[in-house]
């Protein structure tokens, strides 16, 4: 019976397919006519060449995406709808007679599909996942959820979702459109105005939910979001990594996916600050000490400015330039009153002519005297550059300029951790301050660039040679849009959607705040798994960033990853150390429950569970270790030559990693190497502790040495 039903479905699924081809050869036909369009040679050629063949590529990058698993549901209605079954795929197709072959899983009519249930059925009898890999179909699995329905339809398979979790996992986060359930398709499905703060416990689907969501966005309102960008943040590169392919796989690519190292446009920081360190830079005080940073004069700039005019002697010494450039500051943002200081200082210096020679002659002609004297210009572009962002971060590293701008705001303890802080690069904290700073300084006034534009738009022009078309750069990589310039003013974002919300410093908060001004957001979070020590700060700046904009909360309650052999064990952790967690259930048991043991050789004990682990899982490994001991293990691991071919790449099987790196990523092996030092590393190491627990979906061993 299964095997008729699956030939039945592939049947139809081969229908389908032979319409996705169709449809990739009209995209590909109307880029061909875009690029003939702009061979024309006029401006509204090019014009309307690079609306074509941007229309044609988001068009073939969507079914391309789409290609693997395009058909994944079926719903039958009760028998006395009298409607054909509908089939539900990545994307919507139709035939040649524009009937619906296929219905996109965000459409309207495929919500059905996800919140259906036994006791609320909404109509359907059967809901069928189709289980393929290509084009080819697998197998099929039902649920009934009308019984009492009259119809013929066979019943197959026992659970898509269980099948779908007992999966071996790899590196990257996949899509769970064929297997979204009730509570989370409400999440994805939210309404889009203001915004959605999606929390649950470990591996409930808040990050694919999240990102499923940003999908919908996308459908739902395609103009909107496209044009103004979706910006994504989770906590690391490696987590970026982790979950990049997931929206493209779903065919959008129209997504700035950035870790909070990259929020910044042109600004990429993977280095961790010391916890300690974090905190600091992380705390609301931050904002008052660089508010101050940002107006004090520049470090080695001139300090006096001389003159002789006619008979007077005239010069501005430290006290007048002080006041001189608080005036300044109290007109504007400091880059944007570039344009005002020459006018400024002539004014102060012109108050101190006095002489009946100097008198004689009008300020306008003392102003025109000093604009062409190089020795002012020099100094005033000097007294008075455009300052960018890192260079007055960098001022921080002078002690002295540090302890003025930090007094009465940082404890001594605060200043003495950031005085030793500054590394060669930044760090992940430091791009929320460099942030900060940019805000404060404002962008530097606009060169006028005169015609440059026009020659550009010429088309006659033969010698023009296009790089790229809209299409390159949107189409370029995983990480698509960015915005159009590195200003402040080009920030923005229509959508911001925010992972592991728990661990944002308030200064990060600002950061974030600023790009979601008149966004819609998505934020996601468990409080158990944070490792930010002031939680009500953290609290504080979230509502800042978010304005008055209302917030619609949605509860995840099923743990789909971990057994709940492991989640029991890592419940049972956050209990007795004390941690207010949110505890989902866990839906899959395997019979194996984790191993705590203690070792009197760290080193054999490692290469003994990881030889077992690697050996009979088929999917990831981690190791999970003390950021003091990661480059001892990772030495071991490198060491041992039959995992050679599986560790060092950052897709490797197995992998090393320190407690907090694993935020957000799953392994379905995991051995966890001396987990109390783990937890004593930082003020919130039981956090970490706690979330280093909820992410083996299959085997889990502790090594503790005596
Ligand atoms: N409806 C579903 N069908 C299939 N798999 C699912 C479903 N929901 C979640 N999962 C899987 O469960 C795992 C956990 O999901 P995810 O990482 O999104 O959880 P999370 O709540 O963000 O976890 P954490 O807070 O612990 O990082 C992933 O492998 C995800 O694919």
């Amino acid at each position: 019976m299964a095997a008729r039903e699956v030939a039945q479905e592939q049947a139809y699924v081969d229908t389908v397919y032979a319409q996705l081809e169709k449809a990739a050869a009209s995209a590909q036909e109307l880029a061909k006519e875009g690029l003939e369009r702009g061979r024309i040679g006029n401006e509204g050629g090019l014009v309307e060449r690079d609306a074509m063949v941007y229309q044609a590529a988001r068009r073939m990058a969507t079914l391309d995406a789409a290609h693997e698993g395009l058909v994944f549901g079926r719903l039958d209605l009760r028998p006395e709808r009298d409607v054909p079954p509908r089939y539900i795929g990545r994307i919507g197709l139709r035939d040649d007679d524009y009937d619906t072959l296929l219905i996109d899983w965000r459409a309207p009519a495929a919500a059905v599909f996800y919140q259906a249930t036994q006791h609320d059925p909404q109509g359907v009898v059967r809901r069928r996942i189709l289980r393929s890999r290509g084009v080819t179909v697998l197998g099929v699995e039902d649920d009934l959820l009308d019984a009492e329905a009259e119809t013929d339809l066979e019943i197959v398979g026992e659970g898509a979702l269980l099948a779908q979790l007992s999966r071996a996992r790899d590196r990257s986060m996949h899509s769970i459109v064929a297997t979204i359930q009730a509570e989370q398709d409400k999440a994805i499905r939210a309404p889009q105005k203001g915004v959605v703060s999606i929390s649950g416990g470990p591996g409930t689907g808040k990050t694919v939910v999240a990102l499923h969501r940003a999908a919908y966005l996308l459908y739902a309102d395609r103009r909107r979001y496209e044009r103004g960008g979706v910006l994504v943040v989770g906590p690391s590169g490696v987590f970026m990594r982790y979950i990049e392919r997931v929206l493209p796989s779903l065919g959008e690519t129209a997504v700035a996916l950035r870790s909070l190292g990259e929020v910044v446009d042109g600004v990429k920081a993977s280095r961790r600050d010391d916890p300690a360190v974090a905190e600091v830079k992380g705390s609301a005080s931050m904002a008052e000490v660089l508010r101050r940073t940002a107006r004090q004069a520049v470090p080695d700039g001139p300090g006096e400015y001389r003159v002789f005019y006619r008979d007077d002697n005239l010069v501005l010494g430290r006290r007048e330039l002080g006041a001189i450039r608080r005036q300044l500051l109290s007109m504007g943002l400091r880059n944007r009153s570039t344009t005002k200081v020459a006018s400024t200082l002539i004014d102060a210096l012109w108050r101190q002519v006095r002489s009946e020679r100097g008198r004689e002659r009008t300020k306008e002609d003392f102003s025109e005297e000093l604009r062409t004297r190089d020795d002012f210009l020099e100094f005033a572009a000097a007294w008075w550059p455009v300052l960018d962002a890192p260079t007055v971060l960098g001022w921080l590293r002078d002690p002295d300029l540090l302890a003025r701008v930090s007094e009465g705001v940082l404890d001594d303890e605060a200043v003495r951790l950031l005085a030793k802080s500054w590394g060669e690069t930044l760090s992940v904290e430091d791009v929320a301050l460099l942030d900060e700073l940019r805000y404060l300084l404002g962008d530097p006034p606009l060169v006028n660039t005169g015609s440059v534009d026009d020659e550009w738009l010429s088309a006659e022009d033969s010698s023009l040679v296009e790089v790229t078309t809209a299409s390159d750069r949107e189409y370029a990589g995983p990480r698509g849009w960015t915005p159009p310039t590195h200003r402040v003013e080009d920030d923005g974002f229509a959508h911001v959607l925010v992972d592991e919300a728990q661990d944002l410093t308030p200064m990060q908060w600002r950061m974030l705040g600023r790009r979601g001004r008149t966004a819609t957001w998505t934020i996601v979070g468990d409080a158990a798994q944070s490792s930010w020590p002031v939680p009500a700060e953290a609290r504080r700046a979230r509502a800042e960033a978010l304005g008055d904009k209302q917030v619609h909360e949605f509860h995840l309650s099923t743990n789909y990853r971990n057994s709940s052999e492991i989640y029991d064990f890592a419940a049972a952790y956050a209990e007795r150390v004390g941690l207010d967690a949110d505890l989902p259930d866990a839906v899959r048991s395997t019979g194996v429950a984790p191993a705590e043991l203690t070792v009197d050789d760290l080193e054999a004990a490692v290469h003994q569970h990881l030889t077992e682990l690697a050996g009979s899982l088929e999917g990831t490994v981690g190791i999970v270790v003390p950021v003091a001991r990661l480059g001892e293990v990772t030495r071991w691991v490198s060491s041992w030559g039959e995992f050679a071919d599986e560790t060092g790449t950052p897709e490797s099987r197995i992998v090393v990693l320190p407690g907090l790196d694993t935020k957000g990523l799953e392994f379905d092996g995991i051995v966890v190497v001396q987990p109390q030092e783990i937890e004593d590393e930082a003020p919130t190491g039981r956090a970490t502790l706690y979330v280093v627990y909820t992410r083996a979906t299959q085997r889990m061993v502790t090594l503790t040495t005596p």
